[in-house]
Protein backbone atom coordinates (compact mmCIF):
# COMPACT_ATOMS: atom_id res chain seq x y z
CA UNK A 1 0.00 0.00 0.00
CA UNK A 2 1.44 3.44 -1.13
CA UNK A 3 -0.43 6.60 -0.33
CA UNK A 4 -1.73 9.07 -1.77
CA UNK A 5 -4.64 6.81 -3.31
CA UNK A 6 -8.28 7.76 -4.25
CA UNK A 7 -11.45 5.57 -3.83
CA UNK A 8 -15.26 5.82 -4.60
CA UNK A 9 -18.21 4.62 -4.12
CA UNK A 10 -21.73 5.48 -5.64
CA UNK A 11 -25.25 6.51 -4.47
CA UNK A 12 -28.17 4.37 -4.67
CA UNK A 13 -32.06 4.47 -5.53
CA UNK A 14 -34.84 2.54 -3.90
CA UNK A 15 -36.82 1.28 -6.80
CA UNK A 16 -39.55 -0.64 -3.92
CA UNK A 17 -38.95 -1.61 -0.51
CA UNK A 18 -37.65 1.32 1.62
CA UNK A 19 -38.31 1.41 5.00
CA UNK A 20 -39.96 -2.55 4.77
CA UNK A 21 -36.43 -3.89 3.99
CA UNK A 22 -35.34 -2.78 7.99
CA UNK A 23 -38.10 -5.53 8.38
CA UNK A 24 -36.40 -8.45 6.64
CA UNK A 25 -38.56 -7.83 3.60
CA UNK A 26 -37.30 -7.77 -0.01
CA UNK A 27 -35.68 -4.77 -1.51
CA UNK A 28 -35.11 -3.92 -4.71
CA UNK A 29 -32.55 -0.53 -5.51
CA UNK A 30 -29.91 0.26 -7.94
CA UNK A 31 -26.42 2.05 -8.15
CA UNK A 32 -26.07 5.67 -9.12
CA UNK A 33 -22.53 5.63 -10.18
CA UNK A 34 -22.94 9.32 -11.80
CA UNK A 35 -23.39 10.73 -8.42
CA UNK A 36 -20.32 9.51 -6.11
CA UNK A 37 -18.46 9.92 -3.08
CA UNK A 38 -14.15 10.33 -3.33
CA UNK A 39 -11.93 9.55 -0.45
CA UNK A 40 -8.16 10.39 -0.88
CA UNK A 41 -5.68 9.24 1.49
CA UNK A 42 -2.27 10.94 1.40
CA UNK A 43 0.09 11.87 4.45
CA UNK A 44 -0.86 14.31 6.80
CA UNK A 45 1.57 16.97 7.85
CA UNK A 46 2.30 15.79 11.44
CA UNK A 47 3.35 12.38 11.29
CA UNK A 48 1.70 11.61 14.95
CA UNK A 49 -1.58 12.52 13.35
CA UNK A 50 -4.44 11.07 11.98
CA UNK A 51 -6.71 13.87 10.42
CA UNK A 52 -9.97 13.78 8.35
CA UNK A 53 -11.86 16.53 6.63
CA UNK A 54 -15.52 16.28 5.32
CA UNK A 55 -15.49 19.67 3.54
CA UNK A 56 -19.04 19.14 2.46
CA UNK A 57 -20.19 19.21 6.38
CA UNK A 58 -17.35 21.71 7.38
CA UNK A 59 -16.22 19.44 9.32
CA UNK A 60 -12.05 18.59 9.70
CA UNK A 61 -10.20 17.43 12.97
CA UNK A 62 -7.10 16.01 14.00
CA UNK A 63 -6.60 13.08 16.10
CA UNK A 64 -3.32 12.81 17.72
CA UNK A 65 -2.13 8.94 17.32
CA UNK A 66 -2.53 8.83 21.45
CA UNK A 67 -5.58 9.99 21.60
CA UNK A 68 -6.97 6.64 20.77
CA UNK A 69 -4.52 4.92 23.42
CA UNK A 70 -7.33 3.85 25.69
CA UNK A 71 -9.16 2.10 23.08
CA UNK A 72 -5.70 0.48 21.22
CA UNK A 73 -4.80 -1.00 24.31
CA UNK A 74 -8.33 -2.81 24.82
CA UNK A 75 -7.36 -5.65 22.64
CA UNK A 76 -9.44 -7.76 23.77
CA UNK A 77 -12.37 -5.54 23.31
CA UNK A 78 -10.74 -5.13 19.69
CA UNK A 79 -10.76 -8.70 18.80
CA UNK A 80 -14.13 -8.97 19.59
CA UNK A 81 -15.29 -6.03 17.82
CA UNK A 82 -13.14 -7.76 14.55
CA UNK A 83 -14.92 -11.41 14.89
CA UNK A 84 -18.75 -10.18 15.20
CA UNK A 85 -19.13 -7.81 12.47
CA UNK A 86 -23.28 -8.29 12.69
CA UNK A 87 -23.19 -5.99 15.41
CA UNK A 88 -21.15 -2.72 16.32
CA UNK A 89 -19.47 -3.15 19.89
CA UNK A 90 -20.76 -1.00 22.62
CA UNK A 91 -17.58 -1.38 24.23
CA UNK A 92 -16.01 0.01 21.62
CA UNK A 93 -18.47 2.85 20.82
CA UNK A 94 -18.49 3.69 24.70
CA UNK A 95 -14.59 4.19 24.51
CA UNK A 96 -14.41 6.40 21.28
CA UNK A 97 -17.00 8.80 23.06
CA UNK A 98 -14.83 9.18 25.52
CA UNK A 99 -12.30 9.64 22.33
CA UNK A 100 -14.58 12.22 20.73
CA UNK A 101 -14.67 14.25 23.94
CA UNK A 102 -16.52 17.52 22.59
CA UNK A 103 -17.30 16.46 19.28
CA UNK A 104 -20.08 14.19 21.08
CA UNK A 105 -22.10 17.55 21.25
CA UNK A 106 -21.73 18.00 17.33
CA UNK A 107 -23.88 17.06 14.08
CA UNK A 108 -20.84 15.70 13.08
CA UNK A 109 -20.36 12.88 15.49
CA UNK A 110 -22.20 9.98 13.75
CA UNK A 111 -19.88 10.14 10.92
CA UNK A 112 -17.03 11.06 13.12
CA UNK A 113 -18.32 7.81 14.71
CA UNK A 114 -17.87 5.97 11.21
CA UNK A 115 -14.42 6.96 10.68
CA UNK A 116 -12.89 6.37 14.17
CA UNK A 117 -14.68 3.03 14.53
CA UNK A 118 -13.61 1.56 11.58
CA UNK A 119 -9.94 2.71 11.94
CA UNK A 120 -9.50 1.61 15.42
CA UNK A 121 -11.43 -1.57 13.97
CA UNK A 122 -9.32 -2.08 11.03
CA UNK A 123 -5.59 -0.39 10.87
CA UNK A 124 -5.18 1.01 14.15
CA UNK A 125 -1.47 0.70 13.48
CA UNK A 126 -1.26 3.16 10.51
CA UNK A 127 -0.80 7.69 11.46
CA UNK A 128 0.25 10.22 9.52
CA UNK A 129 -2.84 9.87 7.50
CA UNK A 130 -5.30 12.78 6.07
CA UNK A 131 -8.79 11.29 4.56
CA UNK A 132 -10.24 13.82 2.70
CA UNK A 133 -13.89 12.75 1.77
CA UNK A 134 -15.95 14.76 -1.01
CA UNK A 135 -18.95 13.43 -2.51
CA UNK A 136 -21.20 14.70 -5.46
CA UNK A 137 -24.70 13.28 -3.55
CA UNK A 138 -26.96 15.92 -2.30
CA UNK A 139 -26.36 14.60 1.39
CA UNK A 140 -29.12 13.37 3.85
CA UNK A 141 -31.37 13.13 0.33
CA UNK A 142 -32.21 9.73 0.49
CA UNK A 143 -29.52 8.77 -2.04
CA UNK A 144 -27.17 6.61 -0.31
CA UNK A 145 -24.93 9.71 0.94
CA UNK A 146 -24.29 7.56 4.51
CA UNK A 147 -23.63 4.40 3.15
CA UNK A 148 -21.54 5.57 0.29
CA UNK A 149 -19.15 7.29 2.74
CA UNK A 150 -18.95 4.59 4.30
CA UNK A 151 -18.06 1.97 1.60
CA UNK A 152 -15.28 4.72 1.16
CA UNK A 153 -14.00 4.53 4.33
CA UNK A 154 -14.11 1.26 4.34
CA UNK A 155 -12.40 0.35 1.58
CA UNK A 156 -10.16 2.87 2.18
CA UNK A 157 -9.19 1.33 5.56
CA UNK A 158 -9.54 -2.05 3.97
CA UNK A 159 -6.96 -1.01 1.35
CA UNK A 160 -4.40 -0.16 4.20
CA UNK A 161 -4.67 -3.09 6.02
CA UNK A 162 -4.01 -5.23 3.30
CA UNK A 163 -7.26 -6.42 3.43
CA UNK A 164 -7.82 -5.41 -0.28
CA UNK A 165 -5.23 -4.55 -2.85
CA UNK A 166 -5.14 -2.49 -6.00
CA UNK A 167 -3.32 -4.86 -8.60
CA UNK A 168 -6.34 -5.01 -10.61
CA UNK A 169 -9.13 -2.75 -12.42
CA UNK A 170 -12.27 -4.12 -10.06
CA UNK A 171 -12.02 -5.41 -6.47
CA UNK A 172 -12.58 -9.38 -6.17
CA UNK A 173 -15.79 -10.86 -4.62
CA UNK A 174 -14.16 -11.57 -1.01
CA UNK A 175 -12.31 -8.40 -1.65
CA UNK A 176 -16.09 -6.49 -2.06
CA UNK A 177 -17.25 -8.93 0.79
CA UNK A 178 -14.99 -7.52 2.91
CA UNK A 179 -15.94 -3.99 2.61
CA UNK A 180 -19.63 -4.65 2.22
CA UNK A 181 -19.55 -5.86 6.01
CA UNK A 182 -17.61 -3.25 7.46
CA UNK A 183 -19.44 -0.55 5.74
CA UNK A 184 -22.50 -2.17 7.28
CA UNK A 185 -20.42 -1.35 10.37
CA UNK A 186 -20.06 2.17 9.37
CA UNK A 187 -23.62 2.67 8.34
CA UNK A 188 -24.64 1.57 12.14
CA UNK A 189 -22.62 4.47 13.42
CA UNK A 190 -24.61 6.98 11.32
CA UNK A 191 -27.99 5.65 11.12
CA UNK A 192 -28.44 3.13 13.98
CA UNK A 193 -30.48 0.27 12.30
CA UNK A 194 -29.68 -0.07 8.38
CA UNK A 195 -30.98 -2.89 6.73
CA UNK A 196 -27.51 -3.26 4.66
CA UNK A 197 -29.17 -2.37 0.86
CA UNK A 198 -27.75 0.91 0.43
CA UNK A 199 -23.89 -0.06 1.68
CA UNK A 200 -24.57 -3.33 -0.16
CA UNK A 201 -25.41 -1.41 -3.86
CA UNK A 202 -22.69 1.33 -3.00
CA UNK A 203 -20.14 -1.83 -2.64
CA UNK A 204 -21.26 -3.89 -5.27
CA UNK A 205 -22.89 -1.74 -7.75
CA UNK A 206 -25.12 -2.80 -10.30
CA UNK A 207 -28.88 -3.36 -9.33
CA UNK A 208 -30.12 -5.78 -6.12
CA UNK A 209 -33.11 -7.59 -5.14
CA UNK A 210 -32.25 -7.76 -1.14
CA UNK A 211 -33.17 -9.06 1.75
CA UNK A 212 -32.16 -9.18 5.07
CA UNK A 213 -32.70 -12.47 7.38
CA UNK A 214 -33.58 -12.62 10.77
CA UNK A 215 -30.63 -13.93 12.09
CA UNK A 216 -28.81 -10.39 10.87
CA UNK A 217 -27.37 -12.14 7.33
CA UNK A 218 -28.29 -10.80 4.19
CA UNK A 219 -28.96 -12.23 0.71
CA UNK A 220 -28.67 -10.22 -2.19
CA UNK A 221 -28.91 -11.29 -6.02
CA UNK A 222 -27.65 -8.89 -9.04
CA UNK A 223 -31.17 -8.02 -11.49
CA UNK A 224 -28.89 -8.99 -14.71
CA UNK A 225 -29.26 -7.00 -17.14
CA UNK A 226 -31.34 -4.07 -15.56
CA UNK A 227 -33.20 -2.27 -17.96
CA UNK A 228 -32.43 1.69 -18.30
CA UNK A 229 -35.98 3.24 -16.94
CA UNK A 230 -36.71 6.27 -17.68
CA UNK A 231 -37.19 8.68 -14.31
CA UNK A 232 -36.66 11.82 -13.26
CA UNK A 233 -34.81 12.26 -9.76
CA UNK A 234 -36.14 15.11 -7.63
CA UNK A 235 -34.39 16.39 -5.27
CA UNK A 236 -36.99 18.71 -3.10
CA UNK A 237 -33.44 20.18 -0.59
CA UNK A 238 -36.19 19.37 2.54
CA UNK A 239 -33.92 18.09 5.10
CA UNK A 240 -34.22 15.44 6.97
CA UNK A 241 -32.71 12.33 8.64
CA UNK A 242 -32.55 8.29 7.99
CA UNK A 243 -32.07 7.63 11.85
CA UNK A 244 -34.92 9.88 12.90
CA UNK A 245 -37.55 8.67 10.00
CA UNK A 246 -36.62 4.78 10.66
CA UNK A 247 -37.15 5.15 14.52
CA UNK A 248 -40.86 7.15 13.75
CA UNK A 249 -41.86 3.70 11.60
CA UNK A 250 -39.82 1.58 14.44
CA UNK A 251 -42.70 3.36 16.84
CA UNK A 252 -45.58 2.81 14.58
CA UNK A 253 -44.93 -0.62 14.00
CA UNK A 254 -44.57 -1.00 17.61
CA UNK A 255 -47.52 0.85 18.09
CA UNK A 256 -49.93 -0.57 15.47
CA UNK A 257 -48.79 -4.52 14.83
CA UNK A 258 -52.01 -5.45 13.38
CA UNK A 259 -51.72 -2.59 11.00
CA UNK A 260 -48.86 -2.11 10.10
CA UNK A 261 -47.10 -5.86 9.60
CA UNK A 262 -49.56 -6.27 7.03
CA UNK A 263 -48.21 -2.89 5.15
CA UNK A 264 -44.48 -3.94 5.45
CA UNK A 265 -45.48 -7.66 4.09
CA UNK A 266 -47.14 -6.15 1.30
CA UNK A 267 -44.66 -3.57 0.67
CA UNK A 268 -41.62 -6.78 0.53
CA UNK A 269 -44.77 -8.47 -1.97
CA UNK A 270 -44.70 -5.62 -4.88
CA UNK A 271 -40.85 -5.40 -4.29
CA UNK A 272 -40.88 -9.46 -5.44
CA UNK A 273 -43.27 -8.66 -8.43
CA UNK A 274 -41.39 -5.13 -9.39
CA UNK A 275 -38.20 -7.31 -9.71
CA UNK A 276 -39.80 -10.05 -11.83
CA UNK A 277 -41.04 -6.98 -14.36
CA UNK A 278 -37.80 -5.18 -14.69
CA UNK A 279 -36.02 -8.66 -14.86
CA UNK A 280 -38.62 -9.10 -18.08
CA UNK A 281 -39.71 -5.63 -18.93
CA UNK A 282 -41.71 -5.24 -21.97
CA UNK A 283 -44.09 -3.42 -23.66
CA UNK A 284 -47.08 -4.91 -22.43
CA UNK A 285 -45.70 -5.14 -18.22
CA UNK A 286 -44.31 -1.60 -18.75
CA UNK A 287 -47.68 -0.18 -16.93
CA UNK A 288 -47.89 -2.53 -14.24
CA UNK A 289 -44.36 -1.42 -13.33
CA UNK A 290 -45.74 2.21 -12.84
CA UNK A 291 -48.97 1.20 -10.94
CA UNK A 292 -46.60 -0.29 -8.76
CA UNK A 293 -44.73 2.37 -7.87
CA UNK A 294 -47.93 4.86 -6.95
CA UNK A 295 -48.79 1.52 -4.70
CA UNK A 296 -45.70 1.75 -2.97
CA UNK A 297 -46.02 5.07 -2.31
CA UNK A 298 -49.33 5.11 -1.13
CA UNK A 299 -47.75 2.23 1.60
CA UNK A 300 -44.77 4.52 2.04
CA UNK A 301 -47.59 7.25 2.82
CA UNK A 302 -49.39 5.08 5.23
CA UNK A 303 -46.01 4.73 7.13
CA UNK A 304 -46.15 8.59 7.61
CA UNK A 305 -42.50 9.17 6.08
CA UNK A 306 -44.06 11.15 3.13
CA UNK A 307 -43.92 15.20 3.11
CA UNK A 308 -46.32 17.99 1.66
CA UNK A 309 -43.00 19.32 -0.55
CA UNK A 310 -43.07 15.16 -1.46
CA UNK A 311 -46.34 15.21 -2.31
CA UNK A 312 -46.04 18.13 -4.67
CA UNK A 313 -44.31 16.07 -6.78
CA UNK A 314 -46.40 13.53 -6.81
CA UNK A 315 -49.22 16.38 -7.61
CA UNK A 316 -47.40 17.45 -10.63
CA UNK A 317 -46.59 14.27 -12.13
CA UNK A 318 -50.31 12.89 -11.57
CA UNK A 319 -51.77 16.23 -13.47
CA UNK A 320 -49.44 16.45 -16.53
CA UNK A 321 -49.91 12.68 -16.64
CA UNK A 322 -46.46 12.14 -17.43
CA UNK A 323 -45.66 9.01 -15.07
CA UNK A 324 -46.03 7.67 -11.23
CA UNK A 325 -43.67 9.11 -8.45
CA UNK A 326 -42.50 7.42 -4.88
CA UNK A 327 -40.23 8.85 -2.43
CA UNK A 328 -37.06 7.07 -2.01
CA UNK A 329 -34.46 6.39 0.19
CA UNK A 330 -36.12 7.40 3.82
CA UNK A 331 -38.66 9.94 2.38
CA UNK A 332 -39.35 12.65 5.10
CA UNK A 333 -38.18 15.14 2.21
CA UNK A 334 -34.79 14.46 0.16
CA UNK A 335 -35.50 12.94 -3.12
CA UNK A 336 -38.47 11.25 -4.91
CA UNK A 337 -38.72 9.12 -8.02
CA UNK A 338 -40.69 9.34 -11.05
CA UNK A 339 -41.42 6.85 -13.85
CA UNK A 340 -42.14 8.01 -16.63
CA UNK A 341 -45.16 6.55 -19.05
CA UNK A 342 -43.31 5.15 -22.29
CA UNK A 343 -45.83 7.68 -24.02
CA UNK A 344 -44.37 10.91 -22.31
CA UNK A 345 -43.07 13.13 -24.80
CA UNK A 346 -39.29 15.13 -24.11
CA UNK A 347 -42.05 18.02 -24.49
CA UNK A 348 -44.10 16.95 -21.39
CA UNK A 349 -40.83 15.96 -19.63
CA UNK A 350 -39.06 19.41 -19.95
CA UNK A 351 -42.61 20.97 -18.68
CA UNK A 352 -42.59 18.91 -15.68
CA UNK A 353 -39.36 19.14 -15.00
CA UNK A 354 -39.37 23.08 -15.29
CA UNK A 355 -42.15 23.67 -13.44
CA UNK A 356 -40.39 21.67 -9.95
CA UNK A 357 -37.94 23.94 -10.31
CA UNK A 358 -38.92 26.82 -11.03
CA UNK A 359 -42.39 27.00 -8.71
CA UNK A 360 -40.50 24.93 -5.90
CA UNK A 361 -37.16 25.42 -6.16
CA UNK A 362 -36.37 21.69 -6.65
CA UNK A 363 -33.46 20.07 -8.18
CA UNK A 364 -34.04 17.40 -11.36
CA UNK A 365 -31.75 15.11 -12.05
CA UNK A 366 -31.74 12.30 -14.90
CA UNK A 367 -29.19 9.38 -14.59
CA UNK A 368 -28.61 5.83 -15.78
CA UNK A 369 -29.04 3.39 -12.85
CA UNK A 370 -27.09 0.51 -12.10
CA UNK A 371 -23.52 1.32 -12.94
CA UNK A 372 -20.34 0.08 -11.16
CA UNK A 373 -19.80 -0.12 -7.43
CA UNK A 374 -16.90 1.23 -5.44
CA UNK A 375 -13.37 0.70 -6.56
CA UNK A 376 -9.76 2.52 -6.02
CA UNK A 377 -7.20 4.43 -7.97
CA UNK A 378 -3.89 3.91 -7.31
CA UNK A 379 -1.32 7.20 -6.93
CA UNK A 380 -0.03 6.22 -10.49
CA UNK A 381 -3.55 6.81 -12.27
CA UNK A 382 -5.05 9.51 -10.35
CA UNK A 383 -5.13 12.43 -12.64
CA UNK A 384 -3.41 15.72 -10.94
CA UNK A 385 -6.33 17.47 -11.32
CA UNK A 386 -8.49 15.32 -9.71
CA UNK A 387 -5.75 15.25 -6.53
CA UNK A 388 -6.20 18.81 -6.41
CA UNK A 389 -10.02 19.00 -6.62
CA UNK A 390 -10.96 16.73 -4.07
CA UNK A 391 -9.09 18.63 -1.14
CA UNK A 392 -10.97 21.58 0.60
CA UNK A 393 -7.85 23.43 1.11
N1 LIG B 1 -20.27 14.03 2.00
C1 LIG B 1 -20.42 13.78 3.30
N2 LIG B 1 -19.51 14.24 4.19
C2 LIG B 1 -19.66 13.97 5.51
N3 LIG B 1 -20.70 13.29 6.05
C3 LIG B 1 -21.63 12.83 5.21
C4 LIG B 1 -21.55 13.04 3.80
N4 LIG B 1 -22.61 12.44 3.22
C5 LIG B 1 -23.32 11.88 4.23
N5 LIG B 1 -22.75 12.11 5.42
C6 LIG B 1 -23.26 11.65 6.74
O1 LIG B 1 -24.47 10.94 6.51
C7 LIG B 1 -25.59 11.64 7.12
C8 LIG B 1 -26.80 11.57 6.19
O2 LIG B 1 -27.20 10.24 6.11
P1 LIG B 1 -28.70 9.80 5.99
O3 LIG B 1 -28.70 8.32 6.05
O4 LIG B 1 -29.56 10.55 6.94
O5 LIG B 1 -29.11 10.30 4.52
P2 LIG B 1 -28.79 9.63 3.10
O6 LIG B 1 -27.87 8.49 3.31
O7 LIG B 1 -28.36 10.71 2.19
O8 LIG B 1 -30.23 9.13 2.62
P3 LIG B 1 -30.84 7.60 2.65
O9 LIG B 1 -30.26 6.92 3.84
O10 LIG B 1 -32.32 7.81 2.79
O11 LIG B 1 -30.48 7.04 1.34
C9 LIG B 1 -25.08 13.06 7.35
O12 LIG B 1 -25.74 13.66 8.46
C10 LIG B 1 -23.60 12.81 7.66
O13 LIG B 1 -23.43 12.33 8.98
C1 LIG C 1 -35.24 3.68 5.01
C2 LIG C 1 -34.26 2.62 4.52
O1 LIG C 1 -35.02 1.45 4.18
C3 LIG C 1 -33.54 3.03 3.26
C4 LIG C 1 -32.69 4.27 3.36
O2 LIG C 1 -32.07 4.49 2.12
C5 LIG C 1 -33.31 2.30 5.65
C6 LIG C 1 -32.50 1.03 5.39
O3 LIG C 1 -32.93 0.15 4.63
O4 LIG C 1 -31.44 0.95 6.01
MG1 LIG D 1 -28.33 6.89 4.61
Amino acid sequence: MSVPFLVSAPGKVIIFGEHSAVYNEPAVAASVSALRTYLLVEPSENPEEIELDFPDINFNHKWHYNDFASVLQDVEGLQEARLNTRELSQRIVSKLEVVQGELRKTLYYYAALCFCYLYVCLCPQLKGLKFHVKSTLPIGAGLGSSASISVTISLAMAHLSGHVKADKPELSLTEKKFVNVWSFLGEKCIQGTPSGIDNAVATYGNAVLFKREMDGTTNFEFVEKFPQIPMVLTYTKIPRSTKTLVAKVRELVLKQPNVIKPVLTAMGNLAVRGTEILDSLNDTNYEELIELVRVNHGLLVALGVSHPGLELVKLESDSLGVGSTKLTGAGGGGCSLTILHKSTTQEQIHQFKAKLESSYGYKTFQTDLGGIGCGILPRDLIPTGELYNIRSN
